[in-house]
């Protein structure tokens, strides 16, 4: 990795992760990183319909991607997977921060949830705040599972890997921008995933 970012080069410095990226399985044969998530994960769920949780705002094109695939995964098997997609908004950066304040935006009802398999999609892990939040709210509607993809892991100290069972890419401890996620509010636009850079925060801080 990485490859110089393009777009802003002013302002952002890398760009760690492109949409159509693969990789070689063993045999040679390429797969999308996506896809293999994808595969994982209705391996796991089996037959257990799949209740989607995107994560607002910054999960919303990871969540649009992987649930393509997994509904390619459906198409191209005989068995019919069955998936819903509901939305939970929460907030708590200003700047590169996390603050101690966890909102949730719009209803904390997710009552839909009970009895459901579930999977949480994620466009970030960082300190895990919002993750160890999310989880313990969504236990109290009593689920049948839970799981959480998670686009990417940050290496942080003290990192919450545990927190996510399908992981796209563990990167740096540096705040990235691009496919949904924000630096206040800049930069979801972006089709890949960059590194914003000093000037950048510099120029955009509130
Ligand atoms: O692991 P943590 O340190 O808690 O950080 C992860 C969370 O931070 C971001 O959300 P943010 O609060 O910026 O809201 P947004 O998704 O609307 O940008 C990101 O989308 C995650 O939800
Ligand atoms: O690195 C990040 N970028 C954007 N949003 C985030 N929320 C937590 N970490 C990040």
């Amino acid at each position: 990795m990485p490859t110089t970012c393009i777009l802003n080069h002013y302002l952002i410095q890398y760009s760690f992760y492109q949409p159509k990226w693969r990789w070689t399985k063993k045999g040679g044969k390429e797969e999308l990183w996506i896809e293999r998530l994808a595969h994982y994960i209705v391996d796991d769920f089996g037959e257990n319909a799949i209740m989607v949780l995107c994560v607002l705002k910054g999960g919303y094109k990871f969540c649009a991607d992987l649930v393509d695939f997994i509904k390619v995964f459906g198409r191209n098997s005989s068995k019919y997977l069955e998936t819903r997609v509901e939305f939970i908004r929460l907030k708590s950066y200003l700047n590169d921060q996390s603050t101690e304040d966890l909102h949730i935006i719009g209803s904390r009802d997710l009552s839909f949830l009970h009895g459901k398999s579930v999977l949480i999609v994620e466009a970030i892990v960082d300190t895990g705040k919002t993750m160890k939040a999310l989880l313990k709210h969504v236990e109290t509607f009593e689920p049948k599972m839970v799981k959480v993809a998670g686009l990417l892991v940050k290496r942080v100290p003290n990192m919450a890997e545990s927190l996510t069972d399908y992981v796209g890419f563990e990167i740096p401890n540096h705040f990235v921008v691009g496919y949904a996620l924000d630096y206040n509010e800049y930069f979801r636009d972006l089709n890949h995933i960059c590194v914003i850079s000093k000037t950048g925060k510099m120029k955009y801080k509130v």
